[in-house]
């Protein structure tokens, strides 16, 4: 079967798989990391992700605490370091290491790499008292990682316009990505967020792009949209997850999935086998858009903005 791969550019002309086919938190994440809670399932996903044909890209964040792991999906790969895109996450809502360069040394003496692909400030919530960094330090500090190499990229995750403003103030690197909730059903986690990063060139990448398949809405106001997914997805010959996928990255975003099931995360990765039509796209943007906002997390800070989140 050929095999086709799409890369989005980033703000500083570095090339990133335009899918990241497992994430390790969500299903995965733990609440702690013990010997009794090791996920052999999780390690067999990651390996069977890494056999497949491209670069894969794998997102993981320290607050999921699967190092373990991880480390050993790629003390096992014989995947080359050049097909692995590793993205790793400082918990800046929950405190795991000191502060970013910690965290990142501690990650890279976990996993045995000398450097990341991307590294992200997981949330913006930092204050002096219960971090003792604000924002803007930690920001420095990814900068200072990121010119050492051992960042391959960087960016924020959970960053509302006004969290971004303060960054792109002080900063000498801008961030490459902005980590968001997105999908059919949230298409703007927080007020004009989508519109501002694109507009700076900031790459966004939309985590829970499947919301509307994990907790399907069977009510009649919301079948005219699964009704269309299901005909492009027997259209094209794809699963309803694929047309969801692939209508994120038409709409210049980058997924982040994951799956328990290795055909899933197969899916995943040969997303660019097919293509959706300009109105196709448009189409599913506005059926979504048509559905009250389904937030999944971040739900105690963002709640508020629910009516917000569905407008273009
Ligand atoms: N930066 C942040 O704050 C956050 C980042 N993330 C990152 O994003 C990753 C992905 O998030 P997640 O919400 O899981 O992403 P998705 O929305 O892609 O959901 C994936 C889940 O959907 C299920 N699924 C897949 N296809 C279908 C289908 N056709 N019908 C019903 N269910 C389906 C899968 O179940 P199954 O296993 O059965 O296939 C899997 O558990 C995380 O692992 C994490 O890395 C997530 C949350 C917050």
């Amino acid at each position: 079967m050929s095999f086709h791969q799409e890369f989005f550019t980033l703000n500083n002309g570095h090339k990133i798989p335009a899918i990241a086919v497992i994430g390790t938190g969500t299903r995965w994440y733990k609440k702690e990391e013990t010997d009794a809670n090791f996920s052999n399932a999780l390690v067999k996903q990651i390996e069977y992700a890494l056999t497949l044909p491209g670069v894969v890209h794998i997102d993981h964040a320290e607050v999921y605490r699967t190092y373990p792991e991880l480390s050993e999906a790629l003390k096992n790969t014989k995947k080359p370091r050049d097909e692995i895109f590793l993205t790793d996450k400082y918990s800046v809502q929950q405190k795991i290491t000191k502060d970013p360069k910690e965290g990142l040394e501690t990650a890279l003496k976990r996993t045995g790499l000398k450097y990341v692909d991307l590294y992200l400030l997981h949330s913006p919530f930092a204050s002096p008292e219960k971090n003792g960094f604000t924002i803007e330090e930690a920001w420095k500090q990814l900068e200072d990682l990121y010119k050492e190499g051992k960042a391959k990229n960087i960016g924020v995750s959970n960053f509302g316009v006004t969290d971004l403003e303060k960054i792109l103030k002080i900063a000498t690197v801008k961030p490459q990505v902005n980590q968001i909730e997105f999908g059919a059903f949230l298409q703007n986690q927080t007020p004009g967020i989508v519109k501002f990063s694109q507009e700076n060139d900031i790459q966004l990448e939309a985590y829970s792009p499947l919301s509307s398949l994990q907790k399907r809405d069977e009510s009649a106001e919301a079948k005219p949209f699964y009704d269309y997914v299901q005909k492009l997805a027997e259209k094209y010959g794809k699963t309803e997850a694929q047309i969801l996928l692939r209508w994120v990255t038409k709409r210049n975003v980058i997924p982040v999935t994951t799956s328990s099931q290795p055909k899933r995360i197969q899916d995943a990765q040969n997303l660019f086998s097919f293509d959706l039509s300009q109105e196709e796209v448009e189409k599913i943007t506005k059926l979504g858009l048509a559905h009250p906002a389904l937030r999944l997390y971040w739900t105690d800070v963002y709640g508020k903005y629910d009516e917000e989140a569905q407008k273009p």
